[in-house]
């Protein structure tokens, strides 16, 4: 089994501008309450997490209205490493796919700082995934579009598709090839995302 998960550590780096992930005290043992409790904050896309498709279709479903079954199940790690956008060449001789795919892009199992210049997907990639009947792509980079992407079309396309997301994984280290993934979010109701503990085994 492995965890293919980003620790969320207080001051996990996260996407430009949005909220950071920490844990603020509310009860403390050691100010004469019963118990510890903290209030969690983070933004819904921090570290390793789940896209709904609420988050770039008004439309589209909230993260309790998509199956438990579309995030756990076969799936292939693929290696993609070296593009400023992965092209659909990389399925090339990949042979039939699971349902889920990952691809490793290159990035490192820990994040010092937010990686601004991570390889994005290209929309002719997430079509030809879905062609070969694929339902779920995941990336180690922080979103499937580049940071500066005003149009998203890697998620458009997603859309389009019926393709779901997961980001933000670390794949640091893991050999290409045939693993069960199980993929748990946060069940947040009404959630446009929600970070995620996600395992191969
Ligand atoms: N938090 C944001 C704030 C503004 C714009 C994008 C984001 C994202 O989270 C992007 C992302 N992780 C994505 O799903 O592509
Ligand atoms: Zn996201
Ligand atoms: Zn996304």
């Amino acid at each position: 089994m492995r965890d293919v998960t980003r620790q969320l550590t207080p001051g996990h780096p996260n996407w430009p501008g949005d909220e950071p992930y920490r844990l603020e005290p509310r009860l403390r043992i050691s100010g004469g309450d019963a118990v510890n409790t903290v209030l969690i904050a983070t933004s819904s896309h921090t570290g390793t997490h789940v896209d709904a498709p609420f988050h770039y279709d008004d439309a589209g479903l909230q993260l309790h209205e998509v199956p438990l079954s579309v995030w756990v199940g076969p799936c292939r790690v693929l290696s993609a490493t070296g593009f400023d956008v992965v092209p659909a060449s990389v399925l090339d001789g990949a042979g039939d796919l699971p349902e889920r795919v990952l691809l490793y892009t290159g990035q490192p199992a820990r994040w010092e700082t937010f990686p601004t210049t991570f390889s994005a997907l290209s929309p002719e990639l997430i079509r030809a995934l879905a062609e070969r009947g694929v339902k779920l792509v995941g990336t180690d980079a922080p979103s499937v579009d580049p940071l500066t992407s005003k149009t998203l079309d890697a998620h458009m396309a997603c859309k389009e598709a019926g393709v779901f997301i997961l980001e933000g994984l670390d794949l640091d280290g893991v050999a290409p090839g045939a693993y069960e993934l199980v993929c748990l979010p946060l069940p947040l109701w009404g959630g446009d995302g929600a970070p995620a503990r996600v395992i191969l085994r």
